[in-house]
Formats: structure tokens, sequence, C-alpha cells
């Protein structure tokens, strides 16, 4: 048998560090106020309703907001803007977050993220417990992809471009 690590905090997340991930700055608006943070933990989950889920830890400064909103807009980042995953994804007070970037809305009033290479624009429509976060299962109900830009990557700690060469650049 091979000899495996134990399961701690620190193996899991050394471990799902390795697998690269696209990077988020999730955004709502509405009653409770303007919010947003940085995630990596966002998925597509069927087409049928246009649906995703992203993974929020309950202590997160923007929980509360995002919970009471009942909306908000994944903002998928280009290559090009990595401060903004440094400015939403902690510590930075919330109206400076917003300093960083253009923003304008669609559908739900969340705040949209000009140059993201894809904005989904949603609806909460259920919000499940898991551990220390809620994993918010999202309704698209305007969605934005325009850019032609590379994605930004983080894997193993780290920013990447997506950039992939054409035949031109090899
Ligand atoms: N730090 C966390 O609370 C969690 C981390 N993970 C996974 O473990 C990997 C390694 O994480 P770290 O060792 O913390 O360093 P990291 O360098 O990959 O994470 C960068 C920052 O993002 C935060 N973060 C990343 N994923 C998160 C999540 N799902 N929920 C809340 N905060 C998150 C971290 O706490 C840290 O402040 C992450 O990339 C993620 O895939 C999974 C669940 C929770
Ligand atoms: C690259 C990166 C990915 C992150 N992914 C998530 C995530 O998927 N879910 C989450 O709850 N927090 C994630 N975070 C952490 C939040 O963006 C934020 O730092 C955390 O909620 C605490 O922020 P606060 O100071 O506003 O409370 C991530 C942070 C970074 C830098």
């Amino acid at each position: 048998m091979i000899e495996n690590l134990p399961v701690t905090i620190a193996t899991f997340r050394d471990a799902m560090a390795r697998l690269g991930a696209a990077v988020h700055v999730v955004t709502s608006a509405g009653t409770a106020g303007a919010t947003g943070f940085t995630a990596t933990a966002v998925c597509s989950v069927t087409d049928t309703p246009p649906t995703l889920l992203v993974c929020l830890n309950r202590n997160a400064s923007a929980y509360a907001a995002v919970v009471e909103n009942g909306v908000l807009c994944v903002n998928t980042l280009a290559s090009t803007q990595q401060a903004l995953s440094q400015a939403f994804g902690g510590k930075t007070l919330m109206a400076e977050r917003f300093a960083h970037g253009q923003w304008t809305t669609l559908q739900t009033g969340a705040p949209v993220l000009h140059g993201a290479i894809a904005n989904f624009d949603c609806r909460i429509v259920n919000v499940l417990q898991i551990g220390t976060h809620d994993v918010l299962i999202c309704e698209a109900v305007a969605i934005l992809s325009e850019t032609e830009s590379p994605g930004l990557l983080y894997v193993d700690r780290n920013y990447h471009s997506l950039h992939t060469p054409n035949a031109g650049d090899r």
C-alpha cells in the first residue's frame, strides 16, 4: 500500500493549491450596500437553468451583505486585472476596493466589472451551509463575455496569464 498523507487542513489546502483556478471578483449590491470579494471557489452547475455556484466563508466581511442583497455578479478576471484580485482578496476597506476598475450594472444591480473576460449577473436561488462556507447557488439572468483578453489563473499560490500561444508565437 502507498503511504498517504494525514488529512489535515494543511494537507488539504496544499493539495488544493495544486489545482489551477480562474480568479473572480464576486460583487453584490442592494439594500445592504455594495460589497465584493475575490473567489476561486466558483463552478458551473448546469446550463438548464444557467446555474453556477460560489463558495463564501461566513466570516468574510462581504458575507452578510451578499446574502441580504440576494444577488451577485461573478466577474472573471483578465490577466491584466491581478490588482483587482488583491484589492478584493481581504482586509482592504470596501469603498477602496471599488476604486479599482470601472463598474456598470446589468439586470440585478450588482457591480459589473469592465474588461473582465466574462460577467455572470445572478440571482441567488439557494444556499447550502457546508462547514465554514455557504455554497451560493446562483442563476444567471444576464451575461457579458466580450473581451478576447487571456484570463487570470491562480495555481501553486501564484498568478499566471492564461495566454495560449498561437502558431505565430511558437
Ligand atoms: N483558505 C481557505 O479558507 C480555503 C482554501 N481552500 C483551498 O486551498 C487552497 C490553498 O489555500 P491557502 O493555503 O489558504 O492559500 P492560497 O494562497 O491558495 O489562498 C490565497 C488566499 O485566498 C484565501 N482562500 C482561497 N480559497 C479560499 C476559499 N475557498 N475560501 C476562503 N478563502 C480562500 C486564502 O485564505 C488566502 O487568503 C486554495 O487555493 C483553495 O483551493 C479551500 C477552502 C478554504
Ligand atoms: C486568490 C484568492 C481566492 C479566494 N477565494 C475565495 C473563495 O473562493 N471563497 C471565499 O470565501 N474567499 C476566498 N478568498 C478570500 C476572500 O477574497 C477574502 O480575502 C476573505 O473573504 C476575507 O476578506 P475580508 O477582509 O473582506 O473579510 C480568496 C482570496 C484570494 C486572494
